[in-house]
């Protein structure tokens, strides 16, 4: 496995390896790796020829107050499990590199309505650094297909849309979600978390289940009640909820009875750690 900080020289690499006509996966992270992102890479491996994984904190997706500096940082190991993956090349950029006129360019990529709803409203800016990251890092790598995981279900939506409204020749695959033994979504924030908080954890999984139930017997007229009770639980378990949403799956919207694809979207401070997570409910049956 190749490592490589220089944007050229990583443009010049896949370049050749399009030329050869090779099938080329990017698998975008920000490091700790866990087995979330190793599943990401497998799935790469299995669609494609070569494989680029990416480690990038990105400071444009964070805000003022948020855990930038303190985010994880676990290079020598990660390099280890992109390695054991069958990942061909990793991509390590300095900031300055990627952002060659600051983090005060001129130019960005926004995806409006979607990136203004739910984590959005209350990390306001991240979804427009999510998008031009992604789009500068799919500008330099020229993938044929992109694995992201479907933990971050609003950010899957708002790349797909970007993809879609840009015109961008790039496959997007959605990864199901890793989860620990007990249910807890695999997070490198989960490493925030005390040994207490961490017992308490998989009660954000509990919460979705149980709310999912909640709509499998009494349908969506009180959509309300059922995310207010969700929040309640939440708080009782020793959580600060953000929100639980009962969405339509692809918009995001408040989900309206006759719906049928919805997701449950969840996010709570516990503690240091900001967890997300969501749970997808079919009602066709
Ligand atoms: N448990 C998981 N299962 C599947 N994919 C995941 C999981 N956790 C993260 N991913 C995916 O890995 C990619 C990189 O995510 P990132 O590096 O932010 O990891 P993270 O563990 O989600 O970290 P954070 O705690 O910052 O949210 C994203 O596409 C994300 O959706
Ligand atoms: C997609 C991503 C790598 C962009 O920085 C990040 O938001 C993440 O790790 O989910
Ligand atoms: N996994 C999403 C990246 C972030 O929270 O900044």
């Amino acid at each position: 496995m190749q490592t490589l900080s220089d944007p050229h020289r990583l443009h010049q690499l896949v370049r050749q390896w399009h030329q050869a006509g090779e099938r080329v996966a990017f698998v975008p992270t920000m490091g700790n790796l866990h087995d979330g992102h190793i599943a990401l890479v497998h799935q790469a491996r299995s669609r494609a020829d070569r494989v680029v994984t990416s480690i990038f904190v990105n400071p444009m997706q964070f805000g003022a107050g948020e855990d930038l500096d303190a985010y994880p940082r676990t290079l020598e190991q990660d390099k280890q499990r992109l390695f054991d993956a069958g990942c061909d090349l990793l991509f390590t950029p300095e900031t300055e590199l990627l952002y060659p006129a600051g983090l005060a360019q001129q130019t960005y990529v926004e995806v409006p309505g979607l990136s203004d709803l739910h984590c959005g409203t209350s990390r306001p800016g991240h979804f427009r650094g999510v998008a031009t990251i992604v789009c500068k890092l799919f500008n330099l790598v020229q993938p044929d297909i992109a694995c992201f995981g479907e933990k971050d279900y609003q950010q899957l939506a708002v790349i797909r849309t970007m993809v879609r409204d840009l015109n961008m020749p790039v496959e997007v695959i959605g990864i199901p979600t890793v989860r620990e033994r007990d249910g807890l979504a695999m997070s490198s924030r989960n490493g925030y978390l005390t040994e207490a908080e961490r017992a308490q954890a998989p009660e954000l999984k509990r919460t979705l289940d149980l709310t999912a139930q909640g709509i499998q017997s009494l349908g969506l007229t009180d959509r309300n009640t059922l995310e207010q009770q969700a929040e309640a639980r939440l708080r009782q378990h020793g959580f600060t909820p953000d929100f639980v949403r009962i969405c339509h799956g692809q918009t995001l919207a408040p989900a309206q009875p006759g719906d049928t694809q919805l997701v449950i979207l969840a996010a709570a401070q516990l503690g240091r750690a900001r967890l997300i997570d969501n749970l997808t409910v079919d009602l066709t049956g």
